[in-house]
């Protein structure tokens, strides 16, 4: 039986680990905090995240999940550090200062990050790879649109996404342009990025080639948040046993 602790217990990803780590053989839900108070969620008590560590040494959960905010994130994934629990983390918009937190975290237990967990992301992201690789002169656009209570902008799976199309070109430097306004023409080689947020979209993602008298697009959209949680749960199974380290969603699949 694999034990699971949720952060977040109370935001809309949190729910929906709980919720469905609950209904998965072989897991049970152990540990369930949150920041401010809330209701039993899935039949969970849901305790204070400041009592995080000393719940974390007492009840010994194999590993963590944390959908919350980056400065909670880092707090609860180096907590994990010290109690020797797995993390996987699927929050997004962290600095690169708090990035190098998680990795020195991952030198004492196995921390799994991931922008985006669901499946067909990840098929996105290969397709993506390949596509881009076979036509890389050809401009590239990316939109992203989600619900209009996200934060951080452009999302975590659209900034992933930019740097596979830099990878599959060869070109580290490329000039990210964020919208376009006024007197903008379009540059050779830039990659046109734009954010939409709107009512309660869940996630979609659209990166379109164009060149040659001729278009290409590659769309994700993400119909529930369930797909992120089993992909995040999926890869808690993983990740618990392995040597400490940074991951991917890419190696758990
Ligand atoms: N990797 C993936 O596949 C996915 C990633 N995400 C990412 O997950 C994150 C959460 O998304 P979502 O569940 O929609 O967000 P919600 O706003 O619904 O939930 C946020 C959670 O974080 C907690 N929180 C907020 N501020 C703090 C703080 N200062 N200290 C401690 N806890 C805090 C909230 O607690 P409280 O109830 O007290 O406010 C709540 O539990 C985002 O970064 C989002 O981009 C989302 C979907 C998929
Ligand atoms: O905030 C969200 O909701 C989502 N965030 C992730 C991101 O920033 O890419 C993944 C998904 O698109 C939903």
């Amino acid at each position: 039986m694999i034990e699971v602790a949720v952060t977040g217990a109370g935001g809309h990803m949190g729910r929906e680990v709980i919720a469905a780590a609950t209904d998965r053989d072989g897991m049970a839900v152990t540990l369930a905090v949150n920041r401010t108070s809330v209701d039993p969620v899935a039949g969970h008590e849901v305790e204070d995240e400041g009592e995080l560590p000393a719940l974390l040494a007492a009840r010994e959960p194999d590993v963590l999940v944390d959908f919350t905010l980056p400065d909670p994130s880092t707090r609860y994934v180096e907590a994990c550090a010290d109690a020797g629990v797995a993390a996987v983390v699927g929050t997004t918009g962290f600095s690169e200062s708090q990035l190098s937190v998680l990795t020195g975290a991952a030198e004492s237990v196995p921390v799994l990050r991931a922008a985006n967990f669901a499946r067909g992301v990840a098929a996105l992201r290969r397709a993506i790879r390949e596509a881009v690789a076979a036509v890389p002169s050809y401009d590239v656009e990316l939109t992203e649109t989600h619900h209009n209570r996200k934060r951080d902008a452009p999302s975590g799976t659209a900034l992933t996404i930019l740097d596979d199309v830099e990878g599959a070109r060869d070109d580290a430097d490329a000039d990210r342009v964020h919208g376009r306004e006024g007197e903008q023409p379009r540059e050779d080689g830039e990659i046109g990025v734009h954010a939409r947020r709107a009512g309660d979209v869940t996630g979609e993602h659209e990166l379109l080639l164009a060149g040659n008298h001729e278009v290409l697009t590659l769309t994700h959209r993400a119909e529930s948040r369930g797909v992120f949680a089993e992909g995040a749960l999926d890869a808690a199974e993983w990740v618990v046993g392995h040597s400490a380290g940074e991951y991917d969603f890419e190696d758990a699949l």
